[in-house]
Parts: structure tokens; C-alpha cells; sequence
């Protein structure tokens, strides 16, 4: 791949402010290194998917500077195109879940200096209806705890806050009816959460999907059937023991297609954003974008 033309799209307000401190020794080090820069500060949502519009293709490299709001809405923006540009994220927010999933250095800096390396890898992308998503979907339990953090515990706490909040949200009695459908596994009956993941990180941490490949045109999915306490002590031992989770509460498998509906309809939680509710079909594209990756696969 030829990379002649790069256009860097930076949310200033990401990460407090931090990474546009920064922005000068970033497009220094792209102009050492492409023969055409250019730079667009986003100042709202929908800003980022705006400027891909308008470049009308015309460039072989998006960098994505911010967190991970912004990596979700040029994912959303790219996904669909024909002629996709490749991928680079530079990580400016709390988690920056999908750069750790590349092998991206979690500096600013550093990052740039890896997206300038070239290597690039063509990367599975997620799909639920007109949605696409590079993390994870999911359902129940999963949106409590990021409806639950406000901005000063993210401020405090930082990644901590999910983990605080999930601790907070666990064993209320919330559950609701699931009905699921794919090849692999079907189920009919009362659940807690749903979490349909790609990356292997959430919150900053291999939490859910510690050996998620990008790669295998493949999402793992994962059902808690109850909001007990004990259900997610299980899931911490198995990670601990780096297996399976062996609780009566928890399934696990891998898919490619999965169809969920559930009573009531639950908002989706996709990448950290909650804009839809189900029903839902959720599918894999495989290898679909190239994405430039730093230590990949990135170390346990
Ligand atoms: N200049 C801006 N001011 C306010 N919001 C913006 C601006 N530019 C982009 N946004 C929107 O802000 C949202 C959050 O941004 P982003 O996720 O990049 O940063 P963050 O909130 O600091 O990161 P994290 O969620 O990982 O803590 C995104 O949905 C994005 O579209």
C-alpha cells in the first residue's frame, strides 16, 4: 500500500484537552514522514464523519486522534465506503480500548511514530443493522455501568470508574427476557447481559475476551443469565486461570451472525455509545478495513 495522502482527524476536547498539546509534534513527525498532511479539528459530534464525507475518497490514510468516541464514529464513516482509506488511531481518551487491541502505544507520541511505520493488517469490523462497531456490542448490565459514570468518577478514576461502576451495578435485579438465535447456539430464557465482542479489551482491561482474534472472522459472544455477584467472581477466576468461564450462569461461544430479541427492548451499548435498542442481527465483516498496528499482536 502506497500512502501519499494522510488527513488527521483530532477531537481537542479528548482526554481533557491533553492530545492537542500535543498536536504539533504529531503532524511534525507525519510530514517527516507522508508527502501530504492535512488536519481537522472536530468541535462536535458528527464532525469527524462530516470531514470523511467531504474528502470524497481522496485519501489513502485516516489517523483518528481522540478516544474512543471518536475511533467509533470514523469507523461508522469508513465501514460502509467502497474504496475504504486504511485506518490509524491515535489514543487520546480514558480506555482507547481498540488502539491496545492493535498493539498501538497508549502515547501520543509514540503512536504516530508506529502509524508512520506502515504496518498494516486488514482487520474484522462488527455490524448490528446499520451500525458498525470495532469493540463490542452489548446489552443489559453492560450499559448500567456507562450510564452510571459520571465525568468527575471518569476524572478521578479514570479506566477504574467501569470497574466501580460495574461493582455498583451487580446484584440489582435486573434482568430481562433473551431470545437468541445463530448457527452455534440458540437460547430462549432470562439474562442480566449480553456482550458480543471483536477487540479484546474493555475498560482498558482483557476483561471479557481475553484471546479475541481481529482477524478470524469471528465475535465471541457471552450471556450472563443472572445479575448474582458470584457469576462475576467466576468470570475473574476463569480470566485469572485464563480459560473458560465455568459457572452455570455464564455461555460462551464464538459466531458469526447472531439475531437477538429481547422483552423489553434494551438500549444497545456499541463501542460506548448508546443510540439504538433492539432488536437486533449482529454480523461480522471479516477483514474488512486495514488498520495500521504497533506490537501486534499485542502482548497478554
Ligand atoms: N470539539 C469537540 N467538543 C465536544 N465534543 C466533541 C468534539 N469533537 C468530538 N466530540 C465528540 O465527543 C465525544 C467523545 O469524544 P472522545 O471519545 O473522542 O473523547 P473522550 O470522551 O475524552 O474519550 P473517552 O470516552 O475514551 O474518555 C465523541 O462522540 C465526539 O464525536
Amino acid at each position: 500500500m502506497k500512502i501519499k495522502r494522510v488527513d488527521l482527524i483530532i477531537n481537542p476536547n479528548a482526554g481533557n484537552g491533553r492530545l492537542k498539546e500535543q498536536l504539533q509534534q504529531v503532524v511534525k513527525t507525519l510530514e517527516s514522514h507522508f508527502p501530504h498532511v492535512s488536519v481537522h479539528e472536530t468541535y462536535q459530534p458528527g464532525d469527524a464523519a462530516s470531514y470523511i464525507e467531504d474528502l470524497d475518497n481522496e485519501t489513502d490514510l485516516i489517523i483518528g486522534a481522540g478516544g474512543d468516541g471518536t475511533v467509533y464514529e470514523i469507523i461508522n464513516a469508513l465501514a460502509p465506503l467502497q474504496n475504504r482509506p486504511a485506518f490509524g488511531i491515535i489514543p487520546g481518551g480514558t480506555c482507547n480500548d481498540f488502539s491496545r487491541a492493535l498493539g498501538i502505544s497508549q502515547n501520543p507520541l509514540e503512536a504516530v511514530e508506529q502509524i508512520c511505520n506502515q504496518k498494516f493488517r486488514a482487520i474484522d469490523v462488527g455490524k448490528c443493522n446499520h451500525q458498525y462497531f470495532l469493540n463490542f456490542w452489548g446489552i443489559g448490565l453492560i450499559t448500567e455501568v456507562s450510564t452510571n459514570i459520571n465525568p468527575r468518577m471518569k476524572e478521578s478514576f479514570g479506566r477504574l470508574s467501569y470497574y466501580l461502576s460495574a461493582i455498583q451495578s451487580v446484584n440489582r435485579d435486573r434482568t430481562f427476557k433473551l431470545k437468541l438465535e445463530s448457527d452455534e447456539c440458540a437460547y430462549e430464557g432470562n439474562a442480566a447481559m449480553v456482550l458480543i465482542g471483536n477487540g479484546p479489551f474493555t475498560g482498558g482491561i482483557r476483561a471479557f475476551f481475553p484471546e479475541s482474534n481481529i482477524e478470524d472472522g469471528k465475535l465471541e459472544v457471552l450471556i450472563i443469565e443472572s445479575n448474582r455477584l458470584q457469576t462475576f467472581w467466576d468470570m475473574i477466576r476463569a480470566k485469572v486461570m485464563q480459560d473458560i468461564p465455568n459457572s452455570e450462569d455464564i455461555l460462551y461461544f464464538q459466531s458469526d451472525h447472531i439475531s437477538i430479541e429481547t422483552e423489553p427492548n434494551q438500549t444497545i451499548d456499541c463501542d460506548g455509545e448508546r443510540d439504538y435498542e433492539t432488536p437486533s442481527t449482529i454480523s461480522i465483516l471479516p477483514r474488512h478495513i486495514q488498520m495500521a498496528v504497533g506490537n501486534y499482536p499485542p502482548l497478554q
